[in-house]
């Protein structure tokens, strides 16, 4: 099976998914039709991370949806799923000789186009972009414009990633422009319960999925 890249691109956050909240949370997502989750957990427990990292493995197997490690290419390599690397988080090139040519690499590329070409040449599954918006995770990323992913639609046949700031009302402006997949983590996972996640996830992948 392989998960098609399109669609909603959940991304864990260790914060808003603290107390018990990590499985429940994830599953309602998953649920609510996320194709894609990245685990992103910064902390240095490295058995925890195992622990966790191979739960949500079993999980998005559940619900046919690919699971992405990021940062960390040995955990990625341990249990045999995906991973996403930054700009200074190792090389592309080591990551897709390690993984292999069917595992899913995601790069961050900001709003720099020559990155995007580095990590298609070094192998990449997807290109990243961002942030678009305003981001509650991670103020400081690099700006992006919707116009910058139009550009990179039409440079490149990956699939690409819009990163930043992205809610159900801004979404679709960025599909339009080219965005296959929307990676979320605030206006996901920042919520009062697992059936308010189930029901933000459907909102979201229904711009995926127009009525006809
Ligand atoms: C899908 C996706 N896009 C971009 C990022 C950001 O990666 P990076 O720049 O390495 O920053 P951190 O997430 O590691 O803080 C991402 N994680 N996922
Ligand atoms: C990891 C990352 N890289 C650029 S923005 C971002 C955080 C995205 O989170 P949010 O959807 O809450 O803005
Ligand atoms: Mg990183």
């Amino acid at each position: 099976m392989t998960t098609p890249l399109r669609g909603l691109y959940a991304i864990t956050d260790s914060t808003l998914l603290a107390e018990g909240r990590l499985l429940p949370y994830v599953e309602a997502a998953l649920r609510g039709g996320v194709q894609v989750l990245q685990y992103r957990d910064k902390s240095t427990d490295a058995a925890r991370r195992l622990a966790e990292a191979s739960t949500l493995r079993d999980l998005c197997a559940r619900y046919q949806a690919a699971l992405i490690i990021n940062d960390d290419l040995a955990l990625a390599a341990e249990l045999g799923v995906g991973l996403h690397l930054g700009q200074t988080d190792g090389s592309l090139a080591k990551a897709r000789a390690v993984l292999g040519p069917q595992a899913i690499i995601g790069a961050t590329c900001h709003a720099r186009l020559d990155f995007a070409e580095q990590a298609q040449a070094e192998g990449a599954s997807y290109l990243a972009f961002g942030r678009f918006f305003n981001s509650q995770t991670k103020p400081g990323a690099p700006a992006a414009t919707p116009e910058l992913l139009a550009e990179a639609r039409a440079r490149f046949a990956l699939p690409l990633v819009a990163i930043g700031g992205v809610t159900r009302d801004n979404g679709a402006q960025l599909i339009a422009q080219g965005a296959d997949l929307l990676a979320v983590v605030h206006a996901l996972f920042a919520a009062e319960t697992a059936a308010e996640v189930e029901h933000r996830a459907r909102a979201f992948q229904s711009l995926f999925t127009p009525d006809c």
